[in-house]
């Protein structure tokens, strides 16, 4: 890969991932000529392109050109978008000039990947998330058997730009899929059933989006920042934030007797075994 500030970097898929690692690097000041994407949807290549500015190419096309090659399709499509590229990495050398392969693909294991693609074609596997169009990314790196130190330190300075990045050993990506992937759906849900709840005891629903909105991103903000919890040196203990908001024979103590005793705890485990056990489903059948 080649210096962060010059490099190309073309994403195959233009959907819902694909326009948040997009249109974040472009809210982060990156220059939208250095980003292609590639989107089989001509009305939505066109939509990217008008919105933040970036060209739309082929996948043959965007092999040629980029230094990094994100793979952002559903994981059923992996196998097709790998085949459309792998004959023009094949003609670039490995190393400096072929692409590093970055694929966003739930479940997809990076031997996988590799086995559709020129010998030595350097993959890293990431797992981001959708806040990643607010700069406000978790994504969770592991890299494959050709990837060095040298790609894997591009990879996260890349998505750096967008959050946070992490490396982890691949075995922990599906279970890093069910938390941080897929965990943005589970506090969206909970938000819309705290809205609900409150139109339906006569709440105006503005006023009730803005109460919870604005609750999820100071409990949000507590959980980050050091010290919260009146501890220092460690992270803050979402158990202690949740005891000091819990007086005792209050309003927040009577709702927690409710969550507890209709089984939010145990729902929520149960919902991440399954969004783990899915990944390494959706491994095996499209890996
Ligand atoms: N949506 C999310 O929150 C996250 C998604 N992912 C992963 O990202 C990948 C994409 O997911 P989404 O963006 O949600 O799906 P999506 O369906 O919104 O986007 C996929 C896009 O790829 C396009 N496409 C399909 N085949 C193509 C091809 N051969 N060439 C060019 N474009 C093609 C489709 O038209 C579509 O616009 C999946 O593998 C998913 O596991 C990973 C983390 C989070
Ligand atoms: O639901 C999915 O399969 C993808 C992966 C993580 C978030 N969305």
């Amino acid at each position: 890969m080649s210096d962060h500030q010059t490099s190309t970097v073309a994403v195959l898929g233009g959907g819902k991932i694909g326009e948040a690692l997009l249109g974040g690097l472009v809210a982060a000041g990156r220059d939208p000529r250095s980003l292609l994407v590639v989107e089989s949807v001509a009305a939505r290549a066109q939509e990217l392109g008008s919105r933040y500015g970036i060209g739309a190419v082929d996948a043959p096309e965007a092999a040629r050109r980029a230094d990094v090659l994100v793979v952002a399709v559903k994981p059923a499509d992996v196998p097709t978008v790998l085949d459309q590229v792998r004959d023009v990495l094949a003609g670039r050398a490995p190393g400096q000039d072929r692409p590093t392969v970055v694929s966003l693909a739930a479940g997809i294991p990076t031997a996988a990947i590799e086995a559709r693609l020129p010998a030595e074609t350097a993959v890293v596997r990431v797992m981001p998330n959708t806040p990643m169009l607010v700069g406000r990314a978790m994504c969770v790196l592991s890299t494959g058997s050709a990837a060095g130190d040298a790609e894997l330190a591009a990879a996260e300075e890349l998505l750096a730009a967008v959050g946070r990045a992490v490396r982890v050993p691949e075995a922990q990506q599906d279970l890093a899929t069910a938390l941080s992937g897929s965990g943005p759906a589970y506090v969206f849900l909970l938000a819309e059933a705290m809205i609900d709840a409150a139109v339906a005891l006569g709440l105006p629903r503005p006023v009730a989006t803005e109460l919870v909105t604005a609750t999820v991103e100071g409990a949000g903000g507590l959980l980050t920042t050091p010290g919260s919890d009146g501890r220092e040196g460690v992270p803050p203990h979402p158990g202690l934030l949740r005891e000091a908001v819990t007086s005792p024979g209050g309003t927040t103590a009577a709702a927690l007797g409710v969550l507890e005793a209709d089984g939010l705890r145990s729902a929520l485990a149960r919902a991440v075994t399954a969004a783990r056990d899915r990944s390494v489903a959706l491994g095996r059948q499209y890996g």
